[in-house]
């Protein structure tokens, strides 16, 4: 099993151009399915979630050409709309193969999808859109069916803002016959993405970025090149290390605009910040100050993604903070580790009391989710002391080479295989 190993109390400094999105890559990689032909994609993060999109797409027929973070995917050559079942449940984002190939074929069969254990993660809501849009769906024995002569546009409103289903449902309606309405829509960044990548390929989608995405249905599309945006949860947990270490870093390839309310935190718990184009300038100092109630919540609010981050950071502050986690009900399980770090956190019912002590210390903690171990390492960072972090395949779903990354700043951490002597 690998591990990092951190030896923590070293300020980060220095340059960092932050990769492309995964939560924009993995719908967009889904959605050249839409369009048989040559697509091209770049600065797509290469990690793990994205080996399992690439593997699926492979086993659907596509040919895949990696070239560093640019991929060339040939489409024309599907030839089956069978997920495998073993690749369905390596992550989340497998769901997002159903709405293409679907619009493609008029066929898909899956299973219900992977991924991290952080609460119940339904596609109630993303099943609700597809019959909505005319599929028939047809569960059995953990095979999910889904077929349609015609799609036809609909008017869906989601119960709670989904970012998957609002994305699954736009790949889906994009050929459908007519308009469909998604109200009640999420409204990340990602998905403004996703709708940009579409317009590009010939659909007609307009709304994304507010409650409302409205997509006319087009007879064809078409294969394109495109850019995948910066990926902000990445430049979050950057920015985070960087205070929580009291060093400086310039972050590159970054949109602060996606970034507000992670930005306003970190400015209101004392850190110093400054962007310019697509630059953001990061500086920790001072004994950092608590900053009262923070709840996660759909964008614009603040994300659930940068959540186990702050409490890194709020368990640095001084004085008291609350974090109510409103997204996920499973999404707090590196407190457990982080008091094992000296953090003095009190976890009930979703929310976390926190009382910032000035310092953390080193010890042998789990990462049991992506985000959970993206913060145990930044506290190991933070921390005085040697710090191992286990469980590192969640950390590579979503970091691209943390450890290098990390390395170019100063970080002293290190990737181990195998047993490592003790601290
Ligand atoms: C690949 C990707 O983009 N992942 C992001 C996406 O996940 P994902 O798209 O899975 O998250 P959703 O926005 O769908 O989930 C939000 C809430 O809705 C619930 N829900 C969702 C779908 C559904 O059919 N029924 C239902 O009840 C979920 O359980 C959760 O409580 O948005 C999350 C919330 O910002 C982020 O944490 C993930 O990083
Ligand atoms: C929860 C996350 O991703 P996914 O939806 O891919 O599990 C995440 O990126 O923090």
């Amino acid at each position: 099993m690998e591990q990092f190993v951190i030896k923590g109390g070293k300020p980060l400094y220095g340059t960092i151009r932050v990769q492309g999105a995964k939560n924009a890559a993995l719908p967009i990689l889904a959605a050249t399915l839409l369009a048989g032909g040559f697509h091209e994609i770049r600065d797509v993060p290469r990690l793990s979630d994205i080996d399992v999109m690439d593997r699926i797409l492979r086993a659907l027929g596509v040919k895949a050409r990696w070239d560093g973070n640019r991929v060339k995917l040939e489409t024309s050559t599907l030839k089956t709309t069978r997920i495998p079942e073993v690749l369905m449940q390596q992550m989340r984002s497998s769901i997002f193969l159903m709405g293409p190939l679907l619009a493609r074929t008029g066929e898909v069969i899956v299973t219900r999808p992977g991924g991290c254990a952080i609460g119940a993660r339904p596609i109630d809501l993303h099943l609700k859109g597809l019959r909505l849009l005319g599929a028939e769906i047809q569960e059995d024995h953990g095979h999910i069916r889904c077929s349609a002569g015609k799609l036809t546009g609909a008017d869906i409103h989601l119960d709670l803002p989904s970012v998957g289903a609002t994305e699954n449902i736009m790949m889906a309606a994009v050929c459908a016959e007519g308009e469909t309405v998604i109200r009640n829509a999420a409204r990340e960044p990602e998905i403004v993405d996703l709708q940009r990548f579409l317009n590009r390929m010939g659909a007609d989608v307009h709304g994304a970025g507010t409650d409302k995405v409205v997509i006319r249905g087009v007879r064809q599309l078409h294969p394109v090149s495109y850019e995948i945006i910066p990926d902000r949860i990445v430049a979050g947990t950057l920015a985070v290390a960087a205070v929580v270490t009291g060093g400086e870093i310039l972050l590159t390839h970054v949109i602060p605009d996606h970034m507000q309310s992670t930005l306003q935190l970190l400015e209101r718990a004392g850190a110093q910040l400054k962007s310019e184009g697509d630059a953001l300038w990061v500086r920790g100092g001072a004994r950092l100050k608590a900053v009262g109630d923070v709840v996660t919540e759909p964008y614009p609010g603040f994300p659930t993604d940068m959540q186990p981050q702050i409490v890194v950071l709020l368990s640095l502050t001084e004085g008291k903070s609350k974090l109510s986690e409103k997204i996920f009900n499973g999404r707090l399980k590196h407190v457990h580790e982080l008091i094992r770090m000296g953090a003095d956190l009190t976890a009930r019912d979703n929310q976390v009391e926190i009382r910032g002590v000035p310092h953390l210390s080193g010890a042998v903690v789990e990462a049991t989710d992506l985000r959970a171990g993206a913060a145990l390492v930044t506290a190991g960072l933070a921390a005085s002391g040697t710090t191992h972090v286990h469980g590192l395949n969640h950390i590579d779903r979503g970091y691209e080479r943390l450890d290098a990354t990390l390395q170019l700043l100063g970080g002293q951490i290190q990737r181990y295989h195998g047993k490592v002597a003790s601290l």
